[in-house]
């Protein structure tokens, strides 16, 4: 894992996992622990159903007033620095500048994960595992020496550390992207009126997306039009915006995702959690997470936003290609 993840995980990644055996055994650990924690199953749905109907309650909570969607401050770091930090970590902590705000928000980060699985540690039943966190540290205590060379607290920290900087940002910036384009774009009533037709006011569930094509081919195109890691990995950015495979590369264009009955259609160039053993450990989760998220909020809520506002497509400068900040109004449907 780790070393040549998205930006947001390349500036928190020491080199620790950058290659080699050790990072097939934590990638082998991580896949086959989401896996049995339900990543991709049912399990997981009501999870992120439960966080979903969250975000639902804060929207609700400015009862129709604008709020504003801004960057987090530890993902506005320039791409250079995480190009610098990705070959040589401890420089950045030397060099003068706003970056080292964030060497000493991840330090902070750090502490918070190692005092959460020293207490986890202490309070372990090796039959009755909790979390992703139990299961490696049942390893650890399994005593082989698989446990003492692989299954040790450095790994565990970055293992941890690698998943929220992997999958918290992206997800939550597509999401913030998907917002932003449905205000700017018309689409939005198109997605709301098959939201109405195939799930009505009930609880969004998996099972509805196969029956959903059209919002099915938003969320793809909104993951492959912003493009959101790709400024470190340009093979991935070339084949999303690949004139033979999409017609309007440059444009927000759902129909990319679309046969002329208006059924989804897959393409081959489709490639934001990038191919081969390096592909994201977390594809699952993410696509559940988005179709859940997306359609919650579409069914709940309609956007606007401030009078006379440019919503700009160009991607914020920082270490993920996320939106600039902007207003947006939740009005609901209800
Ligand atoms: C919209 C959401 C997401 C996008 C677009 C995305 C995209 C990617 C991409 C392009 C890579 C490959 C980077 C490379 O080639 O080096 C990657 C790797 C990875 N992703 Fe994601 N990801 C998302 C969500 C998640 C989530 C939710 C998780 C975990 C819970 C996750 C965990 C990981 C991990 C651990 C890796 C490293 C894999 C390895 O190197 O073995 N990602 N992701």
């Amino acid at each position: 894992m780790w070393k040549r993840t998205h930006k947001a995980s390349l500036i928190s990644c020491t080199i620790l996992f950058s290659s080699g055996e050790n990072w097939k055994v934590m990638r082998r650990f991580t896949l086959s622990t989401l896996r049995d924690y339900g990543m991709g199953k049912k399990t997981i749905e009501d999870k992120i159903t439960e966080e979903a109907e969250c975000l639902v309650q804060v929207f609700q909570s400015y009862g129709g007033e604008y709020l504003q969607f801004q960057i987090r401050p530890n993902f506005m770091v320039k791409n250079s620095v995480v190009i610098l930090y990705n070959s040589f970590p401890f420089l950045v902590g030397l060099l003068p500048g706003s970056h080292k705000k964030l060497v000493e928000n991840f330090s902070h980060f750090r502490n918070f994960i190692t005092a959460t699985f020293t207490k986890q540690r202490n309070e372990l039943d090796v039959n009755n595992q909790r979390s992703l966190i139990d299961t490696f540290l049942a390893k650890q205590q399994e005593g082989n020496p698989e446990s003492s060379l692989y299954y040790h607290d450095e790994n565990l920290t970055a293992l941890v550390f690698n998943l929220f900087s992997a999958g918290m940002e992206t997800t939550s910036t597509t999401l913030r992207w998907g917002l932003l384009l449905m205000m700017k774009y018309p689409d939005i009533r198109k997605v709301q009126d098959e939201i109405e037709r195939v799930i009505g006011t009930t609880q969004p569930k998996l099972e509805h997306r196969k029956q959903m094509p059209y919002t099915d081919a938003v969320i793809h195109e909104s993951l492959r039009y912003v493009d959101i890691g790709t400024t470190v990995i340009p093979v991935l950015s070339s084949s999303l915006r690949y004139k033979a495979y999409f017609e309007k590369p440059y444009e927000f264009f759902p129909e990319h995702f679309l046969d002329s009955e208006g059924n989804f259609k897959k393409n081959d160039a489709f490639i934001p959690f990038s191919i081969g053993k390096r592909s994201c450990a977390g594809e699952k989760l993410a696509r559940m997470e988005l179709f859940l998220f997306f359609t919650t909020l579409l069914q709940r809520f309609t956007y606007k936003a401030p009078p006379g506002a440019v919503l700009d497509p160009t991607p914020a400068p920082g270490s993920l290609n996320g939106p600039l900040p902007y207003e947006i109004c939740a009005i609901s449907r209800a």
